[in-house]
């Protein structure tokens, strides 16, 4: 049987250098798992809360854990989280902390899938699942909270939407992540790395944007399957409640310019994804842009998932919607958005993240599987997406914490 028989919980090094939380859970028939939290730098303001590591410990350890140990099986994920959330009694997990929840919700699951000598993935997601692999995102150049002195939209991706397997795609972004290497070399300016692995050259967007572009045609030529470009706007950072702007250092832009600005961009670059080009309260600017240029001739004829979301452009919530059913379903009835970036840690547990998932999925938004800024050598994302046929998942391009998910992709591609 798959009862936990132990819950430890120790704080553990991210790679931003901070203190995390790490599980493990072992079950009474030998079985294990281990996971550890991440941690945002660009926190939307509705995330469930992250305690210090301590004393989240302290507090899992006192009103979680007993819930847990005899009480719990691993392989019921449902029942792992519910107890999660008992022993919490908050909606955002300010008394146990988000990331004791997630560590433990994840490393239980894991736990689950080794009791029953199956991937995580197909423990999480069945039998069926492991055909189809999700598009990685990989962040090239960067800044906003993730870099200082760099651009002020926090992300430029490269989006492989061509790729003919995740190992092609995994190769195709960490090529243009040498790409802009080399093309700032020309241009003689030189770059440290943000938060994420992506250059943070002291350059402004315009210029960034040019970079990018040269460097995923680059690509697209070199390994013959298009490579398209996306965007982390992190827009709830750029925009002054008070003023009523999005600022770009000296340049201001109303909100009603953000959305001409950011719809000009998605036809100049041919974007395929753009998260959070407005402020996490504004649902009514996010539809308004999402009318003009979330629907594709492709998307419009059939009306269904079945249209490839490369057809259209994404426009996905982050802070908008963090991961959370409520924002979620407020965002559907608005019609903001047409998809949902998914991060277990912004809500606190495997199954609310799932149920995320799969209300977005009834209703025709992709979900985008997410890593954090802060990030640990933990997986358990490359499986959520696999698990949930997740179109795409944004992972990053290079770095220890981010290849750890890009390799295990190629791991699963390898043996499903
Ligand atoms: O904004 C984001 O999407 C994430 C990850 O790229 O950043 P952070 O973890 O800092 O919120
Ligand atoms: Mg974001």
């Amino acid at each position: 049987m798959t009862l936990i028989a132990d819950v430890s919980l120790r704080r553990t090094l991210d790679s931003r250098g901070n203190g995390t939380v790490e599980a493990e859970v072992t079950t009474d028939n030998g079985g294990f798992g281990r996971a550890a939290a991440p941690s945002g730098a660009s926190t939307g303001e509705y995330e469930a809360i992250e305690l210090e590591p301590n004393e989240a410990i302290a507090k899992a350890r006192e009103l979680a854990v007993p819930r847990l140990v005899g009480e719990v099986f691993a392989g019921d994920q449902r029942g792992v989280d519910q107890a999660l959330h008992g022993a919490d009694g908050t909606n955002d997990f300010s008394k146990i902390g988000a990331n004791s929840a997630v560590a433990i919700s994840m490393a239980a699951a894991k736990a689950g899938a080794d009791t029953q000598g199956i991937p995580l993935y197909q423990h999480l997601g069945g039998a069926f699942r492991g055909r189809n692999f999700p598009v990685p995102l990989g962040n090239v150049v960067g800044g906003g909270e993730h870099a200082a002195d760099a651009t002020h939209i926090q992300e430029f991706l490269a989006a492989p939407v061509g790729a003919p397997s995740v190992a092609d795609a995994v190769f195709a972004n960490a090529a243009v992540h040498q790409e802009v290497h080399d093309i700032l070399a020309e241009r003689g300016i030189a770059a440290g790395k943000g938060d994420e692995g992506a250059w943070a050259p002291s350059v402004d967007d315009a210029e960034a944007f040019e970079i990018v572009a040269q460097a995923t045609e680059r690509v697209t030529e070199e390994f013959g399957f298009e490579v398209r470009m996306g965007l982390d706007v992190a827009g709830a950072e750029l925009y002054d409640a008070d003023e009523g702007v999005y600022s770009y250092g000296e340049k201001t832009r109303d909100t009603a310019e953000q959305i001409d600005y950011v719809a000009g961009l998605v036809d100049e670059y041919d974007l395929v994804y753009v998260e959070d080009p407005l402020d996490e309260d504004d649902y009514e600017a996010f539809a308004e842009l999402t009318d003009r240029v979330g629907e594709s001739e492709a998307r419009s004829a059939s009306g269904s998932r079945a249209a490839k979301p490369r057809d259209r452009t994404l426009i996905c919530g982050d802070d908008l919607f963090v991961t959370n059913t409520d924002r979620l379903a407020e965002g559907i009835e608005r019609g903001a958005a047409n998809s949902i970036l998914i991060k277990p840690n912004q809500i606190g547990t495997l199954t609310d993240a799932f149920d995320a998932i799969e209300l977005a999925v009834e209703n025709g938004y992709e979900p985008v599987v997410s890593h954090r800024s802060g990030e640990t050598e933990d997986a358990t994302i490359a499986h959520l997406a696999v698990a949930t046929d997740a179109p795409f998942i944004k992972t990053g391009a290079v770095g220890g914490e981010r290849t750890a998910k890009l390799n295990e992709l190629i791991r699963i591609e390898d043996n499903a």
